[in-house]
């Protein structure tokens, strides 16, 4: 039985994306922190990871985009959008106002994802970040009072929790990526989910800074018409103004276009690595078992 790392603790949007890939054919492992899920597959204790990678409102996961590139290479394997519904949980014996809610507790994505129902309903709460969203309802539920927490419906029943306010996300149609880590070649015990099609995700290093050279790097994808799906530049960390990109191809990784690219960008000094070539799923609220 494959065991699959998460960040958990239960009630997290993430194991949510682990239910709606896997079916009973998996073991699930809860890790308290993104890092700690993504060195439990380097190491071998978990032999796949689920972790987030970006949210249509807050945009990259920069804690697992930075661990990956920075840290633990590991191969991207799938990919997985979830729906994220956004809710204000209290504990039972709750029985003020909102304005009346002193802390809110949540992941920093999470309470991004609902800054202006904060600031229009609760503006004088203190906010306290949590590794997950279930760590925070955990947390009221274990401390009870004037607290709240963000979270899903499925924290709400995991931890006794009453949703006091709905969907508090500031814009609808609120996704988050997830992706699927693996280290060794096994395949991917994925169940019988629709597959969106592929995708491919590079990064590349540019030799230095001069004028036209992400202008170059497109132009590699854009004559052999190769669609790009996002493109995003993250600090190498080894001095302000240095960058990198990551760059998300809408196709599998082949032998020929793909290698051309890669060729002509190391031919213009560019550093080029692939983090995985992948399918991706949509999971539904339907494919989530309760
Ligand atoms: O805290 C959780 O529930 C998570 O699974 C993490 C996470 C994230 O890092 O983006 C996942 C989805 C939501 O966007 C909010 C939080």
């Amino acid at each position: 039985m494959y065991r699959v790392g998460y960040l958990g603790p239960k009630g997290t949007f993430t194991e949510m994306a682990v239910n709606g890939l896997f079916q009973d054919n998996i073991q699930s492992v809860s890790y308290k922190t993104i890092p700690a899920c993504i060195d439990a597959v380097e190491s071998g204790d978990t032999d796949l990871g689920v972790v987030p990678i970006e949210n249509a409102i807050e945009g990259s996961v920069h804690l697992t985009l930075d661990y990956l590139i920075h840290q633990v290479p590991l191969p991207i394997v799938a990919e997985a959008t979830v729906p994220i519904t956004q809710h204000l949980l209290v504990h039972p014996s709750f029985r003020g106002e909102m304005k009346e809610i002193e802390k809110i507790y949540s992941h920093t994505q999470a309470i991004a994802q609902c800054h202006q129902f904060i600031h229009q309903n609760i503006p004088y709460a203190d906010l306290e970040y949590t590794t997950s969203t279930g760590e925070a309802a955990q947390v009221v539920h274990s401390k009870g009072g004037n607290l709240a927490a963000i979270g899903n419906e499925r924290a709400a029943n995991e931890y006794g929790l009453t949703i006091l306010n709905s969907d508090i996300h500031d814009y609808p149609n609120n996704h988050t990526r997830f992706v699927v880590l693996r280290k060794k070649e096994d395949p991917v015990p994925i169940h019988e989910l629709k597959k969106q099609g592929v995708k491919t995700t590079i990064m590349v290093t540019l030799p230095r800074d001069y004028a036209g050279a992400l202008h170059q790097v497109l132009s590699a994808f854009s004559w052999r018409k190769m669609n790009l799906s996002k493109i995003e530049s993250r600090p190498m960390k080894t001095g302000l103004g240095n960058y990198f990109f990551i760059i998300d191809v809408d196709q599998e990784y082949d032998d020929v276009l793909f290698s051309g690219a890669k060729a002509e960008l190391q031919a213009l000094g560019c550093e080029v690595s692939v983090l995985g070539t992948y399918p991706k799923y949509m999971i539904t609220t339907r494919e989530i078992k309760s």
